[in-house]
């Protein structure tokens, strides 16, 4: 059964300290530091000092915060995948992650997994299995419980092991690690993903969970590319039954990733769930203390990836006295690779800031409202495409393709790879007036699916902050209260977005029909709305699929966006 968790008990909350620049650390028996959806921004933000510490800052601070700060107690530490597909230090090469791989791999976790992005290229989910998978030194620490990796001769093997079992440092403490990515059904040919409920109903699943009995366990930490908030699919909760039901009294600790947001949620009592945010903006701290006790006691905290906060929680006085040789090498070797692949090549200015949630999508500084109107109308047809051009031109994306804000100053190549990293063709299919204007309402009726949900999206309202002394940033709402960002910030408005946007263009001859121009990865969900509406309405007398669909050509979003930035300047 389900303990129920009433908020007041057992919480190690920083909600009793008083407000300084920064909320400290409650340091416990087993302590962790979690990342996830880094995205290959390993560089820092340029743009933002909230986030401006490097992956080679990060190799820093794990070591003193080991040496100065956890002493006698456990730290373990913790990924839970997406590593590329968001920065050019990842995305500027082929395939992409090639060499942002091996600086991620210095920092040296305890636990590691994959993302849905190990898994959509075949390219990414071979170089995943053989550059970190196999790398010596994560023998026995990359876990996935419910993917495979599929061999050159087509067999399976597990993509690194399926559970690890260990003692900590420290304490000894008895660690039980499973690992589990979302129900992700777009994974190439080089990968199997099996949906979570049915992995664990498998022989090795029930024979591993009769090994260690709770008996055997004094932790339980599930760990993977799974939301910890799913008001749609529930997946978390349904597992968490599973394994309160077979661990009735363990405890229970949950690290998840792919919405991008800061989160910590009460599933029971005796088990809590961590989610760090996005693109090195978060390195999640969480901890345990009185573990074997009824009612251990539990904290979190999101630390802003900045020098300033990592300086501070690993009690340093000085850069200098910060900085490891280890981090300073990760860190001329992020600089070299910036300069090896031309990524601070800048190609012109942005005039004024564009923001993903930060402005309406009705306000002319809304990145989507940014591209329906000025950017994607200037995509040209590739000009050997002959065929006959409609009265009308609708040209869709999902709002997921867009990965950042564009900030205004100099547009670099970097600038590119952060706003769209994404190689995708555009498609279109020749439709009647009638059906193609109804697919934009269609498909933002769907749940949130080829979107990225907002960062820090407040399930219940935190207090405004408008202390104009704080920096913008997040003032993240979770099961804890208001207070688990590291740093107290002024509270930054958020819209939601829809999964899709459009352009719509119009000559003047009324033929009815539109050419609908959309992005390839979104034409799954195109032909389902077509179909679904057609169904309903009988349009046309015809079923839509993929040989519907024709190559249109021209620029890509992120191609379009530069072209567009050079030729205001
Ligand atoms: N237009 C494209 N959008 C893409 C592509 N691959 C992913 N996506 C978008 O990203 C989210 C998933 O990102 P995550 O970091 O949350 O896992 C997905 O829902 C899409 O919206 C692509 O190739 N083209
Ligand atoms: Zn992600
Ligand atoms: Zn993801």
């Amino acid at each position: 059964a389900v303990l129920p968790f009433s908020p007041d008990q057992n919480i190690l909350s920083t909600e009793s300290h008083e407000e300084s620049s920064f909320r400290d650390l409650q340091i416990g028996q087993l302590n962790f530091l979690h990342t996830t959806d880094t995205h290959g921004w390993l560089g820092s933000h340029s743009n933002q000092d909230n986030y401006n510490a490097k992956w080679g800052d990060l190799v820093s601070f794990v070591e003193r915060f080991r040496e100065n700060v956890v002493g006698e107690n456990d730290l373990l530490l913790i990924d839970t995948g997406d590593k590329h597909d968001g920065n050019g230090l990842s995305d500027a090469t082929v395939p992409n992650g090639l060499n942002s791989t091996q600086i991620f791999n210095e920092l040296d976790y305890d636990l590691l997994t994959l993302g849905n992005h190990e898994l959509y290229v075949e390219d990414n989910t071979v170089l995943e299995y053989y550059e970190t998978v196999l790398n010596e030194k994560f023998q026995g620490k990359y876990v996935s419980s419910n993917v495979e990796f599929v061999n050159d001769d087509g067999s399976l093997v597990p993509f690194g092991s399926k559970y690890r079992y260990f003692k900590t440092e420290k304490y000894g403490l008895r660690i039980l690690a499973l690992s589990f990515l979302f129900d992700f059904r777009r994974f190439n040919k080089r990968a199997q993903v099996t949906p979570v409920l049915q992995e664990i109903e498998k022989k090795w699943f029930q024979e591993l969970t009769e090994t260690y009995s709770m008996e055997d366990i004094d932790v339980l930490v599930v760990f993977g590319h799974m939301p910890i908030s799913d008001t749609e699919n529930r997946e978390i909760n349904q597992l968490h039954a599973k394994l309160r039901h077979i661990y009735p009294n363990t405890v229970i600790q949950y690290f998840g990733a792919h919405t991008h947001i800061r989160d910590f949620v009460a599933l029971d009592n005796k088990a809590y769930a961590l989610q760090s945010g996005r693109f090195c903006e978060t390195v999640g701290f969480a901890s345990i203390d009185d573990i074997t006790k009824e009612s251990p006691l539990v904290s979190r905290t999101y630390i802003d990836f900045n020098l300033n906060s990592f300086l501070h929680h690993s009690h340093s006085n000085s850069i200098k006295e910060f900085e490891t040789d280890r981090g300073t090498e990760v860190n001329e070797r992020i600089h070299e690779l910036r300069k090896e692949l031309n990524l601070t090549t800048k190609f012109g200015n942005v005039p004024s800031s564009f923001y993903m949630y930060n402005k309406p999508l009705s306000s002319p500084h809304n990145i989507y409202n940014f591209l329906t109107k000025r950017v994607l109308p200037t995509l040209k047809r590739d000009s050997d495409n002959t065929a006959d051009v409609a009265s009308t031109r609708i040209i869709m994306i999902n709002t997921g393709a867009i990965r950042y804000d564009l900030y205004e100053g100099p547009f670099t190549s970097d600038t590119e790879y952060t706003i769209s990293p994404f190689s995708n063709t555009w498609n279109y299919i020749q439709l009647p007036m009638a059906l193609a204007m109804q697919v934009e309402s269609y498909l933002n009726g769907m749940e949130p699916i080829m979107t990225l949900n907002l960062p820090g999206e407040q399930r219940r309202q935190c207090p405004l902050i408008e202390d104009k002394t704080l920096s913008r940033g997040y003032t993240t709402s979770d099961d804890l209260g208001c207070k688990g960002d590291d740093t107290p910030h002024r509270s930054e408005r958020q819209y939601r977005i829809p999964n899709v946007v459009q352009s719509i263009e119009s000559t003047n001859n009324a033929d009815e029909l539109v050419d609908f121009v959309y992005c390839s990865f979104i034409q799954p969900f195109v032909l389902e709305a077509l179909n679904d509406l057609n169904e309903d309405q009988n349009i046309v007398d015809h079923t839509f699929d993929d040989k519907d669909c024709k190559i249109y050509g021209g620029l890509s979003i992120k191609d379009l966006l530069r072209e567009y930035i050079i030729s205001l300047n």
